[in-house]
């Protein structure tokens, strides 16, 4: 059955933008981190992310706000659901301009008919909402689990403040804690094999090619460019910020998932029912 749900969750071409089913994307991460959760907790995590979602816009998208950064993933399809009911149901922020981060939030936005922006026009933003693979202690994130790291990051640098929104699961004292994938990283696809071969020499750990599901051969970032998975020593100190940078210099490196000091509040949607908030 596990299987059966996590091929039918990836296997879609665009299966974020249709609001993928939360289980689906749960099941998938706790096969392959060789973790199993009970149903009871499985059935809530879509309703955390939802409450997750929902308090953010609610605090932060107000009748001031006018340039709103989208970001990429399952949680934030509630944040941009919440939105559009304001929008729509309530009449409110009717001039919300909606920057997104990836073709899946450029396409949301539309399904929802929200005013489309970019950075062209608009490369001065409010707020930006965006999901999380894991953030620690210190309020660094790990992102690019769904491939959009570059984006993301070039939006959430635009914005004055950057507000995470994320289940239960995604919280820790110590990153590699409950992602085990490992940090994304962007690069140009002639230059992986080097990179690669670098961020082992410098930072220990081991370096992956991300590989599509239903294609053959690497993923494609929406930017043309291919991610490698580097999976680090879970158990060493790493200063993330010297980290980000050392591997940001490489050259043929586009970005990494590595958000050092960018986000402002996270939002964690609990197993419990409630939305427990963190700041520095
Ligand atoms: O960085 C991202 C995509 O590149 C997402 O924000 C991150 O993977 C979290 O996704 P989700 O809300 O589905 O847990």
């Amino acid at each position: 059955m596990l299987l059966g749900l996590l091929r039918r969750g990836f296997s879609r071409p665009h299966f974020y933008q249709h609001h993928l089913n939360a289980q689906q994307l749960f099941l998938g991460a706790a096969l392959l981190c060789g973790q199993t959760r009970n149903m009871a907790d499985e059935i809530s995590l879509d309703e955390a992310k939802k409450k997750a979602a929902r308090t953010a816009v609610d605090e932060w998208v107000t009748e001031g706000t006018k340039i709103l950064g989208i970001g990429s993933g399952s949680t934030v399809v509630f944040a941009v659901q919440r939105i559009a009911e304001r929008v729509w149901k309530d009449g409110e922020l009717t001039d919300l301009i909606c920057v997104p981060s990836s073709y899946q939030a450029q396409h949301l936005i539309l399904d929802y008919n929200l005013n489309l922006g970019s950075l062209d026009r608009n490369p001065n933003i409010d707020v930006a909402i965006d999901g999380a693979d894991e953030v620690d202690g210190r309020m660094v994130c790990i992102k690019g689990g769904g491939g959009c790291l570059l984006q993301e990051k070039v939006v959430a640098s635009c914005a004055k403040k950057f507000i995470v929104v994320a289940d239960y699961t995604k919280q820790s004292t110590r990153l590699g804690e409950q992602w085990c994938r490992g940090v994304p990283i962007e690069v140009a696809p002639m230059a992986y094999v080097p990179i690669k071969l670098q961020i082992e020499a410098m930072f220990g750990g081991e370096v992956s090619l991300r590989m599509a599901k239903v294609k053959a051969g690497p993923i494609i970032t929406d930017n043309g460019n291919f991610l490698l998975d580097w999976k680090f020593v879970a158990k060493r100190e790493y200063n993330w910020d010297e980290v980000n940078r050392g591997i940001t210099m490489i050259p043929g490196v586009l970005e990494t998932g590595l958000f050092v000091n960018m986000a402002h509040k996270c939002y964690f949607g609990m197993a419990d029912g409630n939305v427990k908030a963190q700041t520095k």
